[in-house]
């Protein structure tokens, strides 16, 4: 690419120093990167490639306790990637160059540049756009100019027509790399709250409000005090009116603010979540079985509707409930007035406690049949086949009955809060008045109409704030309830993944001079924690370019020594080097891309997708030509030719659950091709010749001894 405009020599940080771009960047964002040294680029990793600039990058990033998220950069987003995703880090080649732009900000048309002398320059978002497509255009640009010479279009006509024409041709085309910086999904999530600025849009939301409805307030104080001094005129109504129509951009500017608030912290909230489930041990997940983890999901939506919908809402009530309070101090009879709004909230959370109570009873009901009907769903066939059909049923109305009966309390209590507490305040408030009417000509002949007016004003709005502040604890309480639900996968976001040095985690040759491929030395292992040990003094080598077959009786272990090697669960004593290191040495994600297993068939899934994502998941999705190719020369030489031929879509058929249904033998050798296909140092196979006929068998076997480095075969004797 080339961009006259753009100077690299100052704004640009060469490849070699993109550890310290990130870390500057990251810094200046607030990001707050772990103080460590900062790791030079490898030079077995060439970062003029993505394949390999990339990993370097997202290791950098986790090395410095940040994530880098890479993402898509198209030419018809390029305008949205130059605006809006700082702090982000582009590659940029101009003139046979290759740097980093560590784009800071955007302000006023400019994009804030972080240059290498830590510098910030504000230079304008045209000449980054151009100097990110010049080598994307070029191709393009005598064609196109020439046909604008014919069409005789001239300056920004032409500039317009130019871009369309560019934008039509080169849409999905790549501009560059560029890798998002920002705060893990486990980071703590008040600091990414922070991070994503969502203190700021509470406080410019709960601000708007406050304007809106004190405009609001002052519009009717205003007409009423002209009633009451009987001076209703033009002026006065066209004053009301001005006031009243101010409110209309408030109200918008409230319902974007919490409509952003909203969108920004539910992403956060997903985004911890869903890393959370993948951070989960496998023995929980199976603890806790399809139907609990579905009611997990379906809570945790619970959560971010009520929290952060209706929940704002019930806040925000608070700010109204304070200036009804300031209404009702100015007006007939405040401190009765004010003692009674004191008691009337209390009542409110005493009422909407009493409802989260019953309302918890019915969740807790709702989930056990959430799970129950899901462990039916799973188990549909086999009760089928082996279920006698009387008993399908069994225990369904006894289930139904209970819920209906939580369902009841819960609606009854929540019927009384939505009738008796906004009404009732109306009735209590107006008795709490009595006493200073009938009192007033002796003891306070100065009660006005106005102070009257005032009260009756103010005893009008609470009961509006109170029935939002009973709504919004109610979804508040709600909220918490489901909660509990979700905070397991929210904190298994935090658990800290072991992380290798960058060197460590991208170079391909990272062992130490002498060591064995794999080795085991004297390794036990237990399920629980008081049970009995399923492995012990287990001890094995394995060198570069082995084939070992592990064979022993069911129930010995062997399954579990192949999930140790393979990094799915830790020893409790003993060592497992890799390369002569070790895994909190080499890092978790690091030992899991060198040894790769096929689990055994139960343990093991096709997912629901293209059969090319089934064969590729381990690799960079989408795929390239060459991913697509090498996969299904691998399908071939398993067997699977026949198959690809058979299905209408080839390697782009959706297969899984609600595709095109594979055979346990076609799925054994699924299985394998994607093990295969991650180009692992060594490659475990659990049972995963069992459901093959003989043939077939020899063929799996002759593809996998040619294709992978290492080999551990797992099979009864
Ligand atoms: N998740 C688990 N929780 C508790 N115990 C387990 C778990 N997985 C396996 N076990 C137990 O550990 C022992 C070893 O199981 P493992 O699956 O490793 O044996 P295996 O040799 O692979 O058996 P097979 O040849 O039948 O597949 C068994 O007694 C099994 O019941």
């Amino acid at each position: 690419m080339s961009g006259a405009g753009l100077d690299l020599e100052r704004s640009g940080w060469p490849l070699e120093q993109a550890g310290a771009a990130m870390l500057a960047l990251s810094k200046r964002a607030g990001l707050a990167p772990r103080p460590v040294a900062i790791p030079s680029l490898p030079e077995a990793v060439d970062a003029r490639q993505e394949t390999q600039l990339g990993p370097w990058m997202e290791s950098l990033a986790s090395w410095f306790g940040i994530e880098a998220e890479r993402i898509d950069s198209a030419y018809s987003s390029v305008e949205h990637l130059i605006r809006g995703l700082a702090p982000a880090l582009v590659r940029i080649t101009q003139g046979g160059r290759t740097s980093l732009l560590a784009l800071a900000g955007f302000r006023a048309g400019r994009v804030l540049l972080l240059g290498p002398d830590l510098e910030v320059r504000a230079v304008p978002a045209r000449e980054i756009r151009a100097a990110l497509c010049a080598e994307l255009e070029a191709p393009h640009a005598a064609k196109i100019d020439a046909m604008l010479d014919m069409a005789g279009l001239r300056s920004r006509r032409r500039e317009r027509a130019k871009l369309a024409i560019l934008s039509r041709l080169l849409g999905r085309a790549n501009v560059g790399d560029c890798w998002i910086l920002r705060l893990p999904p486990g980071a703590p999530f008040f600091a990414q709250l922070r991070a994503a600025g969502l203190g700021g849009k509470a406080a410019a939301l709960a601000l708007v409000h406050t304007a809106q409805y004190v405009l609001n307030l002052a519009s009717w104080a205003m007409l009423g005090q002209g009633a009451l001094q009987g001076r209703i005129d033009m002026g006065l109504l066209l004053a009301w009116a001005l006031l009243f129509v101010t409110q209309v951009p408030f109200r918008v500017l409230e319902s974007r603010a919490q409509g952003l608030f909203a969108i920004d912290a539910g992403g956060l909230l997903k985004r911890r979540l869903l890393h959370g489930a993948l951070r989960l041990a496998p023995e929980e997940i199976r603890a806790e079985g399809a139907g609990g983890l579905l009611g997990r999901v379906i809570e945790s939506e619970a959560v971010e509707s009520l929290a952060l919908g209706s929940g704002i809402g019930g806040l925000i009530a608070i700010v109204e409930l304070a200036v009804c309070a300031f209404v009702l101090s100015k007006g007939a009879g405040a401190a009765t007035e004010l003692v009674l709004l004191a008691l009337w909230s209390l009542l409110s959370v005493f009422m909407v406690r009493t409802f989260l109570e019953r309302s918890r009873d019915w969740t807790a009901t709702r989930l056990a049949m959430t799970n129950d009907l899901v462990e039916r769903i799973v188990g549909h066939r086999t009760r089928l086949a082996q279920q006698a059909p009387e008993n399908w049923h069994r225990g369904e109305n006894e289930a139904v009955s209970e819920y209906i009966a939580h369902s009841e309390r819960m609606d009854a209590s929540a019927a009384r809060i939505a009738a008796l507490l906004p009404s009732g305040w109306l009735v209590v408030a107006m008795l709490g008045l009595v006493p200073t009417l009938l009192s007033a000509p002796a003891s306070a002949p100065s009660l006005s109409s106005g102070s009257l007016a005032i009260a009756l004003g103010g005893i009008l709005l609470a009961s509006g704030a109170l029935g939002r502040l009973a709504g919004g604890l109610t979804s508040l309480g709600g909220a918490l309830i489901a909660w509990k639900q979700v905070a397991p996968l929210f904190d298994a976001a935090a658990r800290i993944e072991l992380t290798a040095s960058p060197d460590l985690a991208c170079s391909a040759s990272s062992e130490l001079p002498g060591s064995a491929l794999l080795e085991a030395r004297d390794v036990t292992f237990r399920y629980r924690e008081r049970g009995e040990s399923v492995l012990r003094g287990c001890t094995l080598r394995m060198e570069a370019g082995e084939r070992i077959l592990l064979e022993g009786g069911s129930g010995g272990g062997k399954s579990t020594l192949g999930a140790l090697l393979a990094g799915l669960r830790s020893p409790e004593t003993g060592l497992l080097l890799l390369h002569g290191l070790d895994r909190s040495t080499l890092g978790a994600e690091a030992w899991r891309r060198r040894v790769v297993a096929a689990p055994q068939f139960h343990e093991n899934h096709v997912l629901s997708g293209m059969f090319a994502f089934n064969l590729l998941m381990g690799r960079v999705w989408p795929p390239s030509q060459e991913d697509l190719e090498e996969a299904e020369a691998i399908c071939r030489e398993l067997g699977l030719g026949a198959l690809l031929e058979r299905m209408p879509g080839g390697l782009m058929q959706m297969v899984g659950e609600t595709g095109w249904q594979l055979s346990h033998g076609e799925k054994s050798r699924v299985y394998i091709a994607r093990a295969l296909l991650q180009n692992a140092d060594l490659v475990i196979l659990d049972e995963s010749f069992g459901a093959l006929d003989p043939e077939t068998m020899r063929k799996a076997m002759r593809c996998v001894d040619q294709r992978a480095r290492a080999l551990l075969v797992i099979a009864h004797p």
